[in-house]
């Protein structure tokens, strides 16, 4: 959907009123891939997830996605974020498979050094954080969904990190993530066999908080910030940051390490032939 199109939606109009329309236009000449309207009375940012086909994450979405962090958290009115999508299916479909597949050494490095960045960006907010997940969410997808301090999520869809079902590895920051929201036992079990959950199932091991219908998801992850922000921001901040700063200073301590691993696990023989058939499927999929 265009941007014109997004902006005609009158259910769009409705929610967010004149104002934060216009609010929306300006940031968006700074990125049509993240639409942000953050609403001046509740500092509260919607921010949209704004790439189609399936919102899939490649170096320069997730540059625009981390730009936006820096923005809201440079914003002193800005206290809450709400992540979600403008495509009512696809909340996002994880890392941008092509990024991976016959990739350049440098692109690669900067692409899994951005997506980095983006996770401590998320992760480490100090702002109260809540995904309203409006569609699937595989991989990278739930990696942002557990960055988050609380999900609400569509009815029917599917979140997980699928990643060992593609013959790669998810990364010990994704499993430190998915490991905070569920613990260790259904981390193990969701991320050894790459399980792709159901809302329901996701909702029943506490990966998600709510389970909702289309029409109430923004609604209600407006309701439930009002509860968040009605903690003392420092308060909030500083317990949020005794339990997040571990994992955080985990990753800084092996940066370069982890995008050596990377770099050296995607471009083995075997993973590219993996990603190859992969990629072969989707698109099969997709024709059909
Ligand atoms: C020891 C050291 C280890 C170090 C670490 C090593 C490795 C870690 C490495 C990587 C970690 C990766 C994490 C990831 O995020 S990988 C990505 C995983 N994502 C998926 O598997 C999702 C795949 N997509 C889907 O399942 C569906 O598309 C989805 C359910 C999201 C939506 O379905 P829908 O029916 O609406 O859409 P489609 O018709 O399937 O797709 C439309 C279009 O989009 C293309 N596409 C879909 N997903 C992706 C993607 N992730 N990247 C790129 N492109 C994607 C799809 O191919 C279609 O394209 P086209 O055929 O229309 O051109």
């Amino acid at each position: 959907m265009s941007l014109k199109q997004l902006f005609r939606q009158p259910m769009l109009r409705a929610m967010l009123g004149r104002q934060h329309i216009q609010a929306l236009r300006s940031m968006t000449t700074q990125s049509d891939k993240v639409l942000v309207d953050l609403d001046p009375k509740t500092g509260v940012a919607v921010v949209q997830m704004n790439r189609p086909p399936v919102n899939s994450l490649n170096l320069e979405f997730l540059s625009d996605i981390n730009n936006t962090l820096d923005k809201l958290h440079n914003d002193k009115s800005c206290r809450g974020l709400i992540l979600t999508s403008s495509n009512n299916k696809v909340f996002c479909a994880g890392l941008d498979i092509m990024e991976m597949y016959q990739p350049q050494t440098d692109r690669l490095t900067e692409f899994w050094k951005t997506l980095q960045n983006v996770w401590m960006n998320l992760y480490g907010s100090r702002l109260a954080t809540i995904a309203a997940i409006n569609g699937h969410s595989p991989a990278g997808g739930c990696l942002l969904a557990t960055c988050c301090d609380y999900r609400i999520m569509v009815q029917n869809f599917t979140i997980g990190l699928n990643e060992t079902q593609l013959g790669i590895i998810p990364p010990f920051w994704f499993v430190d993530s998915m490991e905070g929201v569920v613990g260790y036992r259904q981390t193990e079990l969701a991320c050894q066999k790459g399980l792709m959950m159901t809302t329901d199932q996701a909702s029943k091991i506490g990966l998600v908080d709510e389970v909702v219908t289309p029409e109430v998801v923004l609604q209600k992850a407006q309701n439930e910030m009002v509860s968040w922000l009605k903690i003392p921001d420092y308060a909030r901040q500083l317990t949020k940051s005794q339990m997040k700063m571990p994992n955080i200073n985990k990753l800084r301590a092996r940066r370069d390490e982890d995008v050596q691993h990377f770099v050296n696990f995607i471009t083995k023989d075997s993973v590219q032939q993996a990603l190859g058939f992969y990629i072969e499927n989707l698109k099969k999929k997709a024709k059909k």
